[in-house]
């Protein structure tokens, strides 16, 4: 059964996060289990953009000095039923959205582009290249009859980043390699690139093109649009496919990894929990009014009196990701 928005959960969420491959759930590691404590499952919700696509599990903190809450919703499905281009992706940044969530911390299985970024490594990009090909949807702004520009120059948040490298700092015992920045590069997929494609991108982003995936794009985007800090963090499974004295990567290889992959995701989820009391609230102001801002001016109008442009739809839309326009 879907639940509407009005159900939703009344507090405020400080961390939104998202599993990807391999990642269905966090209740199941020890070591969240003594820093979070499971509130409440919010079955798939059902939000103007369609169905989220898993149910949303609500948690709070235990062991930070204020209460936090944190989420968790799996980004292809509990059963791992949405491809990258089929995940509603809208669906699921509009809910988190609507959960009054402050920053999102996105997990992805990517492919390495540089012989340092070893499988099993993590990479926390701090610049993106879209190589999707038009086929999801990538904007709120779709249909509703008004046009935004959002700025993405810096597709991740910034501040986000550094609350993340600073946990990840303050975390001695912590022996997970974590490169700090670089390029990910998000292709359609579902097939993997070919080789001359794969030694493409990593000529082309020079010492920066570090992994590749198939999903921070759009849902780092529409989080951009939502005002909503986000940071993917990419867990290497593989070296794609630029080494040519190697075999091109395959389903096989990339789950050889995603064990210890996923369970190295739940050790530094929890760092992050550990310090959510240093975690600064004020970030998401930053990017507050930023999309308004962002209307074009002709626009605005049609935001605030309606007009022929603005479709009932399109309305119920905007209400819903932007009720204080
Ligand atoms: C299973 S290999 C390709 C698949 O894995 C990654 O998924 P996610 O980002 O959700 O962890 C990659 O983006 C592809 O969707
Ligand atoms: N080599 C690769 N290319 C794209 N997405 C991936 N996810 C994991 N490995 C990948």
């Amino acid at each position: 059964m879907s639940q509407t928005f009005k159900d939703l959960f009344p507090h405020e969420i400080t961390l939104g996060i998202i599993g990807g491959t391999g990642l269905y759930h966090i209740s199941d590691s020890p070591e969240l289990s003594e820093l979070l404590e499971f509130v409440e499952e919010i079955p798939v919700v059902e939000t103007p953009y369609g169905n989220t696509s898993s149910p949303i599990y609500i948690y709070k903190t235990l062991k930070t000095k204020e209460t936090f809450y944190v989420s968790f919703l799996a980004r292809h499905g509990l059963d791992h039923m949405y491809s990258p281009t089929s995940v509603p992706y809208r669906a699921n940044i509009a809910a988190l959205k609507k959960l009054k969530t402050k920053n999102i911390l996105s997990f992805s299985s990517v492919g390495s582009l540089k012989q340092e970024c070893k499988p099993t490594d993590f990479v926390l990009p701090d610049q993106l290249i879209d190589l999707t090909k038009g086929l999801r949807e990538h904007s709120y702004f779709n249909e509703t009859g008004i046009v935004g520009h959002i700025s993405f120059g810096d597709p991740f948040s910034l501040e986000l980043r550094k609350f993340l490298l600073n946990c990840n700092e303050q975390m001695k015992n912590y022996s997970q390699t974590l490169h700090e920045n670089g390029i990910v590069y998000c292709m359609e997929g579902p097939q993997f690139s070919t080789r001359a494609e794969s030694l493409m991108y990593k000529r082309m982003g020079g010492d920066d093109a570090k992994c590749i995936n198939m999903s921070c794009v759009p849902e780092s985007k529409l989080a951009k649009e939502l005002e909503i800090n986000y940071q993917i963090v990419c867990m290497i499974t593989d070296y794609d496919s630029w080494r040519l004295d190697d075999k091109a990567v395959d389903i096989q290889e990339v789950i050889k990894n995603l064990k210890e992959n996923n369970q190295n995701a739940k050790i530094f989820i929890s760092n992050v929990v550990s310090f959510l009391d240093s975690i600064d609230t004020s970030v998401g102001q930053k990017l507050k009014g930023n999309t308004l801002n962002s209307i074009s001016v002709k626009n605005i109008e049609h935001v605030k009196h309606g007009n022929q442009h603005l479709s009932d739809e399109g309305k119920k839309r905007l209400e819903y990701i932007f009720p204080e326009w």
